[in-house]
């Protein structure tokens, strides 16, 4: 059958063409389907996209086992890929997962290795530009350093050879809806999506509409400025990645003395940029406020290692900044540990 083009075919068409993204012919995709209408909207446009390209589309889904119909929806969605002629893959987590940051950690390495077995050289998740703006104002609210507010990238590594991407970031929640209805593709809703209990449900819920109505498009201008900060922190990050060749020893140690002589903001910086190049999540701004002091006050050789254990004592009590773990019902704070007994030492 012909495919039905439409403008949301070209749109995606165009996206997926353009760096960062790039989708080169004949690439093999995968791609993670919840089986709500984002995902469902991507599946639909994709279907049809790959044809002009000769991309190989699997698809891959999570059951959460959280609810008792998740095991019959993981069931439909499998047939409906198998309709389509598309080759479809399915995990189950075991024992039920309670937080969403388990159900994310567990969905990406799931993907990497599924990607990885597949061969795929991308894996691509259906976020929106909706998403976008709510992950945004949460972290606002917590208090983000700025990479927080250029979140969710179009593309980023996952693991070498692996690229994740985000082509849905140029539509909107209620672009997705419309596109399943127009291609009569099959929805499964998930009620976790309306809990009360999660911020980000809220957000969605109580303060977006507020802020549409103060200020009709609020949310696609936070999605577009979340997209010019994306840009701005890729051409930051290349100076910065310069910048810390000059700050390095010999041994890849940052220079202590060096760096204090820095002006705070390029300081903060690039301490944050040498962190996540040793494998060390970004830290928060108050935490970083709190670091500082410790490591201007010259302490001798046990300096780092007092700025370690400070960090260890926070890390159970602290607020992600950037990837901010939701737990059921708190609102907020995180319930995993990073690996902060990894922090890399300064030289003294
Ligand atoms: N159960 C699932 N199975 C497969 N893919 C999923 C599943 N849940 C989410 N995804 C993928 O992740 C995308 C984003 O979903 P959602 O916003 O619910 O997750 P999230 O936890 O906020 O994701 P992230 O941590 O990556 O921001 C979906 O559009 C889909 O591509």
């Amino acid at each position: 059958m012909a495919p039905r083009w439409s403008a949301d075919h070209l749109r995606l068409h165009q996206q997926l063409l353009r760096q960062p993204l790039l989708l080169p012919q004949g690439a093999r995709l995968l791609l993670a389907v919840s089986g709500g209408q984002d995902s469902m909207a991507l599946a639909g446009l994709l279907l049809d996209l790959k044809r002009l390209h000769h991309w190989c589309l699997h698809i891959w889904h999570g059951n959460h086992r959280w609810r008792q119909e998740a095991n019959q929806q993981a069931e439909q969605l499998l047939q409906w890929a198998e309709s389509q002629e598309i080759e479809s893959h399915c995990d189950s987590w075991q024992t039920p997962i309670h937080t969403e940051a388990a159900a994310r950690e567990w969905r990406y390495s799931c993907l990497e290795k599924q990607a990885k077995a597949l061969a795929c050289s991308h894996v691509l998740t259906a976020h929106t530009a909706t998403d976008r703006s709510e992950t945004v104002l949460l972290h606002l609210a917590r208090g983000s350093h700025r990479k927080g507010l250029a979140s969710l990238s179009s593309a980023r590594t996952l693991v070498e050879n692996i690229t994740l991407v985000r082509p849905l970031l140029c539509f909107s929640r209620s672009d997705t809806s419309r596109i399943c209805a127009e291609l009569g593709l099959p929805i499964w809703l998930d009620p976790s999506n309306t809990d009360p209990r999660f911020s980000r449900n809220r957000i969605r819920t109580e303060v977006l509409p507020v802020l549409e109505q103060l200020h009709p498009g609020a949310s696609r201008r936070i999605a577009a400025m979340a997209e010019r900060f994306e840009a701005e922190e890729e051409s930051q990050q290349q100076l910065l990645d310069l910048a810390l060749q000059t700050l390095l020893g010999a041994d890849q140690k940052l220079k202590r003395r060096e760096l204090m002589a820095i002006g705070q903001v390029n300081r903060e910086l690039l301490l944050l940029n040498w962190l996540q190049r040793q494998g060390v999540e970004p830290l928060g701004v108050e935490q970083l406020n709190q670091l500082w002091p410790q490591l201007e006050i010259s302490r001798g050789a046990n300096q780092m290692e007092l700025a370690k254990q400070q960090i260890l004592s926070w890390n159970k009590h602290y607020l992600w900044l950037i990837n901010p773990p939701l737990r059921w019902g708190d609102g907020g704070a995180g319930d995993y540990l990073p690996q902060f007994e990894q922090l890399p030492e300064l030289q003294a």
